[in-house]
């Protein structure tokens, strides 16, 4: 009953009664003569005092240290007044009650603070989860290699290394193209962390791994509700993830064809469209692409758009395969022996030689394999051929079954050579290993030396 005076409780302090038990904060009322009318249950809730101790009691009597009988004397509000009580903590806004301009009592508004902790609580451990997911945010979609990381030193590929360096420098969209282990993501990734946007996300795609029945809603996103089962809230797109950054769609050549009209439009535009949604967003993303398959054919055979080839194909660059660059294939192995493996490991010549002859289909991915698993293979320190998987011995041996068209002398002299290496290989590419080859085959150890140096450029 908030009119105190009033000592019938009519329906309209009874409705206000009920408004005031509806409030979570605990409500205290006494009239002007300080003693207590009413509390709602939140204020037994914070106190612990019950309404049979309270009500109809003179609130200094049963409360030590209310401060709300000062408010009935000097008529000033009080806020945020702090107590505690045992564990519980809360604080106090008092104000006067005045009707037809004169006090008729005051009421103390109680907020309990174990709330406002355990509210706090959780913002932190939300501000906590927020900033691991910033950080495994920020590192899966950073870019994980610099140009220091390309090991060649073949002039074709410093030629491509020196476009993909100009190429960084631009905003133009980078076509990638070489066979599959050529080190294409490799090189997007480098493009990117010598970028201006190298402090923004590299988001890579595959094309060719995403059904192509949602490959269109993880490109640009959807809006709540856009399909059965779509997530409440709706879901980003991988454009808008990348947003100031690179994004790289690696086998582009496996796009559908109806979302190569889609993405066109996107380059066109500088816009993208969620699915489901009729408002468009702007995007600023530098496109790098990548494929293997020949993108020229596929347009000839109309399964890949002429205009979005022309448009991808801002720069293009084309990564030579590893067979072509045999300087390279040295230089990796030289470098996987060095950095990768625990002990010091030679390699036989021959090993070397079946490895420099071989075609390498897979690129530097299987040059990578296989030196990796010959480094594991190895025994006494040593690589020799036995250590090479079977499929790397046996391309080398087919290619020496492949006289056909060679003259006499030069099988003579490659079966002599392919004897010589192998014997020393069985010995040990030592000084004892070579008076024992070149006794088991009856030559000089001089000799044995001349024809080694003559094979290998030096011995
Ligand atoms: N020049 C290089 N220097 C060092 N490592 C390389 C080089 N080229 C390729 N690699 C390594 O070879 C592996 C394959 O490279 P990457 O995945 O970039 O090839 P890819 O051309 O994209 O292959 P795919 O077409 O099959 O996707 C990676 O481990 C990469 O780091």
């Amino acid at each position: 009953m908030l009119d105190c005076d009033n000592k019938n409780v009519n329906s309209y302090t009874n409705w206000l009664e009920e408004i005031i038990g509806a409030i979570n904060d605990g409500i205290l009322v006494i009239d002007s003569q300080g003693i207590v009318r009413l509390i709602n249950d939140e204020y037994t809730n914070i106190t612990g005092v019950q309404r049979e101790n309270i009500i109809g009691k003179s609130l200094v009597k049963v409360r030590k240290g209310a401060l709300l009988p000062k408010t009935l004397e000097d008529g000033k509000r009080r806020s945020g007044v702090y107590r505690k009580e045992g564990n519980v903590e809360y604080v106090v806004d008092m104000a006067p009650i005045y009707k037809h301009g004169s006090m008729v009592g005051a009421v103390s508004v109680l907020k309990s603070l174990t709330e406002v902790h355990k509210l706090t609580k959780e913002l932190e451990r939300s501000k906590e989860k927020l900033v691991a997911f910033a950080n495994t945010f920020g590192h899966l979609y950073q870019a994980k290699y610099t140009f220091n990381d390309i090991i060649g030193k073949d002039a074709g590929l410093k030629n491509t290394v020196n476009l993909a360096q100009k190429a960084a420098r631009s905003d133009l969209n980078i076509l990638i193209q070489g066979e599959s282990g050529t080190g294409k993501e490799l090189f997007a990734h480098a493009i990117h962390s010598e970028s201006a946007r190298a402090k923004h996300p590299f988001v890579p795609v595959n094309c060719a791994a995403i059904p192509s029945s949602l490959l269109e809603s993880e490109l640009f996103g959807y809006v709540e509700g856009s399909f059965t089962n779509s997530k409440k809230g709706g879901k980003m797109g991988l454009f808008e993830l990348a947003h100031n950054g690179t994004l790289f769609l690696d086998e582009i050549g496996d796009l559908p064809f109806e979302l190569q009209a889609k993405l066109l439009r996107v380059l066109q535009d500088g816009r993208i469209r969620k699915v489901g949604s009729l408002q468009e967003q702007e995007i600023d993303v530098q496109l790098i692409t990548a494929t293997n398959k020949d993108l020229n054919t596929m347009v000839e055979k109309q399964r890949f758009r002429e205009d979005l080839y022309y448009r991808l194909n801002g720069i293009e660059i084309m990564i030579p395969p590893l067979r072509s660059r045999k300087g390279d294939i040295a230089l990796f192995i030289r470098h996987s022996l060095e950095t990768s493996s625990s002990q010091p490991l030679q390699l036989t010549e021959h090993a070397r030689k079946v490895l420099m002859d071989y075609e390498w289909p897979g690129n530097t991915r299987e040059l990578n394999n296989v030196v990796h698993f010959a480094m594991n293979m190895a025994e006494k320190g040593c690589i020799d051929c036995s250590h090479l998987p079977e499929a790397v011995r046996k391309g080398h041996q087919l290619m020496e079954t492949d006289h056909l068209g060679a003259s006499l002398k030069d099988i003579l002299k490659k079966t002599e050579q392919k004897v010589i290496l192998q014997t020393i290989d069985t010995y040990g590419n030592t000084l004892a290993g070579k008076k024992k080859a070149a006794d088991q085959l009856g030559i000089s150890l001089a000799s044995l030396y001349s024809k080694f140096k003559e094979y290998n450029g030096s011995n």
